[in-house]
């Protein structure tokens, strides 16, 4: 088993209807002016979230009325079990990676029940192996129709493990630290026969171990709490209690019972038609994400938050011998990984006093002279360049695990450069770069919408907008580089390069020195030449 690097894909959402959402993602691009921009709404995340403070305004569905939903979407809606299945069982995976990350709940197992239900969790234990878990699969009915013997296949190829409920522990507690529970979904009725009786016992004695804070694996279910009645959920509170709950379609009544730290939904697929009928209020699905998190996400100790990063390893013999072929290439990957606007970088400049100030810019090209971007020429930063034209920029590719530091000295870029970029910017970039004078007090934001109109209106006519003489460009001429690569246990790779000094003179070729944690090799190697052997000196640092 692997796990798997590729980033979460972060976007934004463009909501079409109040009840249910549109998306539309947005691309960065990279030293090419655009003239249409991607549009970025902000609603994506805040709308998301307003609606998860309060799961109360998500509607909920009795058991009819989620049976009717199913027939409707299936008969003259044209879906086919196939294709819902697929759907809510990649909800349920990507819900669980949103909540449990594979480096620390890699060990899943999916009890699967003899119907969609079922289903659904033998597609979610595909989906999460190839987001790098390491699923093992129950599944004591099974049913014979071709969609089901089909999940099966695909499974058994992966070499995913089946276990009967024999094989199965009487204590999961010690081998899996995932349950999913996909048993049963809106078609339960009465009590459960066995051997699901069983497997639902095994379930609750885990809550045992809440007791003793010692740990347990934690129980994802699936649409409902496998034996919780549809409607009232958790009869007599003798039920399980899952620690996480992935509604489809819409919530079903006994979500109201849920007190668990996650609830999700999941099953981007629902027509407007179906929510006008149902008057369904769902909320707006972030980004391109097939899942939303629905009620309060749960209080989290700062503290405790980290990532252990997993990454391969990032080591000499393939590192660039020039600084700024290994920032393009990396900056390739981050383009590849589909990551949100690789080019934005922190950009930190200290004033004459000696003050520290750092704030997000966009880069707009770099080559063997420089890193560029745009700004006011009278904004805070620029102040602060001129007082020192030294300056460091940061480049965070989340998702790859990866960080570049650039450090050097700033210099404006020529006019006729500043003027051929303004001139490739949408016009209403334009247009607010004018009536924008940065870090200068303003009455209101009436105020730049008032001369934004005005100029808008002015220029109406398409004539050419000139660029304000406060307006332009920077190059940050590199004068040391640090590739930083995530490792594991903070056992990261850090490789510097800074420029080499022959006879007392730089030549403009840089010296590698890699760094690894506590212990740094150096090794020397430089541009268009054949790399020198390797010279590896072992230093504490
Ligand atoms: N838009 C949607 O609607 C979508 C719905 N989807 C999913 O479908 C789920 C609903 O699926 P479903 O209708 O197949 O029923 P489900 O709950 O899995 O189980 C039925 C099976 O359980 C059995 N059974 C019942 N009671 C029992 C008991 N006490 N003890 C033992 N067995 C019992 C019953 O047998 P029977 O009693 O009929 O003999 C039958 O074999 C839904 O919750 C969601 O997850 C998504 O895939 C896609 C989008
Ligand atoms: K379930």
């Amino acid at each position: 088993y692997h796990y798997n690097t590729s980033p979460a894909i972060k976007s934004t959402c463009n909501p079409f209807s109040p009840l249910v959402s549109n998306q539309s993602s947005s691309s960065s691009v990279f030293l090419r002016p655009v003239s249409a921009p991607a549009i970025r709404a902000f609603c994506s995340k805040s709308d998301a979230m307003s609606s998860a403070q309060n799961s109360d305004s998500v509607s909920h569905l009795t058991q009819r009325e989620a049976a009717e939903i199913d027939e409707t979407l299936m008969g003259p809606l044209g879906f086919s079990v196939d294709q819902l299945m697929e759907l809510a069982g990649l909800s349920v995976a990507t819900s669980i990676a949103e909540a449990y990350k594979a480096s620390e709940y890699d060990r899943v197992l999916a009890i699967c029940g003899p119907g969609n239900n079922g289903g659904d969790g033998l597609v979610a234990a595909r989906q999460l192996y190839h987001f790098g878990y390491k699923p093992f699969v129950c599944y004591p009915k099974r049913t014979q129709k071709p969609l089901y013997t089909g999940l099966v296949t695909q499974l058994e190829s992966l070499s995913i493990p089946f276990l009967s409920v024999e094989d199965l522990p009487l204590d999961f507690s010690k081998d899996f630290d995932i349950i999913v529970d996909a048993m049963f979904g809106f078609s339960f009725h009465g009590t459960p026969r066995p051997p699901f009786d069983d497997l639902i016992k095994r379930l609750l004695c885990l809550h045992g171990y809440d007791q003793t804070r010692q740990k347990r694996p934690v129980i994802v279910s699936v649409d409902i709490p496998s034996g919780w009645h549809v409607e009232e959920g958790d009869i007599g509170d003798e039920g399980i209690k899952p620690d996480m709950l992935v509604s489809l379609t819409a919530p079903k009544l006994c979500a109201k019972k849920f007190s668990g730290p996650h609830h999700f939904l999941g099953g981007r697929f629902v027509p407007p038609v179906i929510a006008h009928k149902y008057k369904l209020r769902l909320p707006p699905y972030p980004g391109t994400s097939m899942c939303v998190r629905i009620g309060k996400a749960p209080s989290v100790d700062i503290s405790a938050l980290r990532e252990n990063y997993i990454s391969p390893e990032f080591l000499e013999e393939q590192v660039e011998s020039d600084p700024i072929n290994q920032f393009r290439k990396w900056f390739d990957d981050a383009i590849a990984a589909g990551l949100r606007e690789p080019n934005a970088m922190a950009l930190s400049t200290v004033g004459k006093d000696g003050k520290p100030s750092s704030r997000m810019v966009l880069l707009k090209g770099v080559d063997r002279d420089g890193f560029v971007w745009y700004t006011n020429y009278e904004s805070r930063k620029a102040c602060e360049l001129c007082e020192n034209p030294h300056a460091s920029l940061l480049f965070y590719w989340d998702g790859l695990n990866r960080q570049v530091r650039v450090e050097g000295s700033v210099e404006k870029v020529s006019d006729e450069e500043s003027e051929q970029y303004f001139h490739s910017r949408p016009r209403g970039s334009q247009i607010g770069a004018i009536v924008s004078k940065q870090s200068s007090v303003i009455p209101g934001r009436h105020v730049l919408y008032q001369q934004y109109k005005e100029l808008e209106e002015k220029f109406s006519d398409w004539s050419l907008i000139p660029k304000p003489e406060f307006w332009g460009g920077y190059r940050l001429k590199p004068e040391l580089f640090e590739f930083w690569q995530g490792q594991t246990s903070r056992l990261h790779d850090r490789l510097q390069y800074s420029p080499q000094e022959i006879n007392g003179k730089r030549d403009g070729n840089f010296l590698v020195l890699l760094k690894k944690v506590l212990l740094c090799w150096k090794c020397e190697a430089s541009i268009n030449k054949t790399p020198q052997p390797i010279k590896r000196v072992l230093m504490m640092i």
